[in-house]
This record gives C-alpha cells, structure tokens and sequence, in this order.
C-alpha cells in the first residue's frame, strides 16, 4: 500500500526542503516575499506556519508546494531538485504526491461530495472507476460524511465542506498535504476537528502536514512551528 510506503521512507530525508531560498517579484519596485529561507521538514511531521499578516506565511507555503518557484535558492521534495522541472512535471507532482486545502473550500457545487472528491481521481488515472469510487466513499467515511457523499456542497455546513475539501485533498494518497488558513472560516469546534483530521494524517498515516494558521492555540498543537516575519524566519 502507499501508505505503507510513505512510512517506510528512509528517515533521514526531510519530505521537503528549502536551501537559501529567496523569492522576489519583478516590477519598478521589487517586492520580496521570502529572503533566505533554510529549513527542512522531516517525514511524517506536523508543521505550522504562523506570523503576522502580510509577513509571507503564503508566499512560504505556495513556494514549499511547488505552486511557486524561487527566484534564488533551492527547493528539494524528498531529496529532489524540483525547480529545474517543467510547469507541466510540477503539476504532475503536484497531482499524485501533494494535497491542497484552503480557507475556501472550492468544491464544484454542481457536483455531489463523492464527485468532487473522484475528480483528481479522475484526473491522475491512477486507479480503476470502481476502484475510484471505493476509495472516494472510504475517504467520507473516515471523515465521517457517509451522509454526505450524494449531497451537493450547497446542502453541506461549512465544517461537512472542509471535510470534503480535506477528502479530495486525499484522493490520490499524497505524501504531503498543504493547508492554508484551513480553519478560517470554521467555528471553534470544527477548526479543532480540522486539526484532529491532521493530526491523524501525521500520527497514524505517516503523511506531512504544512498548514498556515492565524489561530495559536491550532498552531500549538503542531510539532514544529515555523514563524515568520518580514518574508524570514525568526
Ligand atoms: N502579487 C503581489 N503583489 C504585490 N505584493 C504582494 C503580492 N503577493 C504578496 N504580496 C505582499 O507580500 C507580502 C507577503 O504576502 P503573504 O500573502 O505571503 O503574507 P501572509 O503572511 O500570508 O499574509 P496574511 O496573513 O495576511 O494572509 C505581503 O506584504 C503582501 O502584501
């Protein structure tokens, strides 16, 4: 099984990891995200991100996720260069290794749960249809939406929404799942379950989890806590 070998990684190579890494947007007058960032993740970790706004928690984030790439220094996902990659290699890694959740879930709402969640399924090819669409069921139920799967988001609460954000990040069995301001919108009660769900992925599962957080008592909860302030890391 994946999972199985998401465990059985060598210990030693961080899932991710940054070397001197800058980023600056071009323009009359250049703005620089992030400056000289050296950091490492270990495998199967729990990471928060937090910082005051604006101090470039994202632009981290987006950079460590491969949505973004340096503009100096190095960017290395399981021991491997990747920003020498083409767009399209990216996204393909992006794809079958890496999950995305955001503040706004960005379901498709004229598809049910279980549709939005066989999307990168379908998209990745990895597995059979029938094969899809148990393992999209499996991933509702562990996140305890077995009654949700045939709804559409619309007839879902924000917290059933965020699961389902947090089942399609699953879909394809990631190494890493990016999350950004995941419980922004969430009440107290379901940001805990949120962290719960993640806590889960690390412990259990043997999944990285990176997630920006405004929230201090969430963010207490991660095992490694990477602050941010003025695009460095203090
Ligand atoms: N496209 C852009 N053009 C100009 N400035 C930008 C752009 N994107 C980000 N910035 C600036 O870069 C800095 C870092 O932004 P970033 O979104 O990474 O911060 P953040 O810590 O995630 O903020 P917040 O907590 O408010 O979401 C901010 O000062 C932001 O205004």
């Amino acid at each position: 099984m994946a999972e199985a070998a998401i465990r059985n990684a060598p210990d030693s190579v961080p899932v991710l990891e940054l070397r001197g890494v800058t980023r600056v947007l071009p323009g009359p007058v250049p703005v620089t995200l992030v400056r000289d960032i050296n950091l490492k993740i270990p495998r199967a970790t729990f990471a928060a991100i937090t910082g005051p706004s604006g101090s470039g928690k994202s632009s981290l984030l987006y950079l460590l996720s491969l949505l973004d790439r340096p503009t100096s220094g190095e960017v290395l996902l399981e021991g491997r260069a990747i920003d020498g990659l083409s767009d399209a290699a990216r996204a393909g890694i992006r794809l079958k290794k890496l999950g995305f959740v955001f503040q706004f879930h960005f379901l498709l709402p004229e598809f049910t749960a279980l549709d939005n969640v066989m999307l990168p399924m379908r998209k990745a090819r990895l597995l059979e249809p029938r094969a899809m669409r148990a393992r999209a069921l499996d991933l509702l139920h562990q996140l305890d939406l077995d009654d949700s799967a045939h709804k559409l988001p619309g007839q879902l609460s924000g917290g059933q929404r965020q699961r389902v954000a947090i089942a399609r990040a699953l879909a394809n069995d990631p190494h890493v799942i990016f999350a950004d301001e995941p419980t922004g919108n969430l009440d107290t009660k379901n940001g805990r379950i949120v962290f719960d769900i993640f806590e889960r992925l690390v412990d259990v599962e043997g999944r990285s989890v990176v997630t920006v957080t405004h929230d201090p008592d969430l963010a207490a909860r991660a095992e490694m806590r990477i602050h941010i302030v003025d695009g460095r890391i203090v």
